[in-house]
């Protein structure tokens, strides 16, 4: 779900009668963007593409009905998220349960009548902000606003899942902030935490291609998920992170490493095929990570998925 204020909002009327289509459109133009579809399948053809924030949906239409295209919007994780309106000439009490039953939000009678088809719009794009930015904030991390931990399993699985299919080289990212105890020991508690801030804002201001998600993994260590990428590009990530967090140059006097915080990267990257995992992946990563702590710190070390532990890889022969 993407959070929006009502002014920014999509709105998707699916009917297959074009009067009511330009009637309802003119109704509701001043609250959003007004999208528009003649079938059942078309619309949810568009609604996948443009994520709308409301569907306005006719109960009784040929080939696909309401009722059909509103259980296929339930089904599908990707459209879940946009709340449907029924709009339908069927006016009794039983017709209204079925259309809640069915899971749409509410239900907007014919004939239609301008200041209630409004009334009901604005509420369920208000209702549908409030519940974006509560998701929004179910998934961040308190400290970072970085994506947290559950949130980034899950989006793991699923790119997993999709790279696997499309055979495309999913990438992943472990970054620690080195010796943060002595850090922390140093500054204490609280600029610790301003510190591992300063560092989330240079692994945000690197993931920022299409896709790319990075979360607080944990404590002082961090994740970042890298899609479509092969080992080559991880080498170059790897550079730039460890090279961008020593750069901010935050004073670290007691650090053996050096006297400025700096963070150790483990990056693998893999076309998952039948059998392998994306717990594998991750596990490979976190070897990354050890190697790149036990050969020095401030570095990135790249590790080829499935190598045996401890086995970095020069990125150009994997
Ligand atoms: N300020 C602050 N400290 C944290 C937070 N989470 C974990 N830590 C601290 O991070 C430190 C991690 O220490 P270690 O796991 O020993 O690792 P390290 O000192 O970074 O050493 P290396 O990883 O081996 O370079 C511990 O002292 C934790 O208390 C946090 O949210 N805020």
């Amino acid at each position: 779900m993407t959070a929006a204020t009502p002014g920014e909002s999509t709105i998707l009327i699916i009917d297959d009668n074009a009067d009511t289509i330009r009637l309802l459109s003119a109704m509701v133009r001043g609250q959003g963007r007004v999208l528009f579809a003649t079938s059942g399948a078309a619309g949810i053809d568009i609604a996948r593409l443009q994520r709308p924030q409301l569907i306005l949906l006719d109960v009784e239409m040929a080939g696909m009905d309401g009722f059909a295209v509103c259980d296929a919007i339930q089904r599908d994780p990707d459209l879940r998220s946009s709340a449907v309106i029924f709009v339908t000439a069927q006016s009794t009490a039983e017709a209204e349960i079925a259309c809640l039953d069915a899971g749409a939000v509410d239900f907007i009678p014919k004939p239609l009548n301008a200041a209630v088809v409004q009334a009901r719009v604005r509420t369920h794009l208000r209702l549908q902000a409030a519940l974006a930015k509560l998701d929004g904030l179910a998934h961040q991390d308190g400290l970072t606003g970085l994506f947290n931990r559950r949130y980034f399993d899950s989006q793991l699985a699923t790119e997993f899942a999709r790279h696997r299919r499309h055979r495309m080289s999913l990438g992943l990212a472990l970054i620690d902030v080195d010796h943060f105890k002595l850090y922390n020991d140093r500054y204490g508690h609280q600029q610790g935490d301003a510190c591992l801030s300063e560092v989330a804002g240079v692994i945000r201001d690197g993931a920022r291609r299409p896709g790319e998600l990075a979360a607080r993994y944990g404590g002082e260590e961090f994740v970042v998920l890298l899609p479509n990428t092969d080992h080559a590009a991880l080498q170059t990530y790897g550079d730039w992170l460890c090279r961008r967090i020593a750069a901010l140059n935050l004073a670290h006097p007691t650090a053996p490493t050096a006297p400025y915080v700096t963070a150790s990267v483990g990056l693998c990257a893999q076309i998952p095929g039948e059998g392998d995992t994306a717990e594998a992946l991750l596990h490979t990563a976190d070897m990354a990570l050890y190697e790149a702590k036990r050969s020095g710190r401030n570095r990135p070390v790249v590790v080829a998925a499935g190598a045996p532990p401890g086995r970095a890889v020069d990125p150009a022969v994997a």
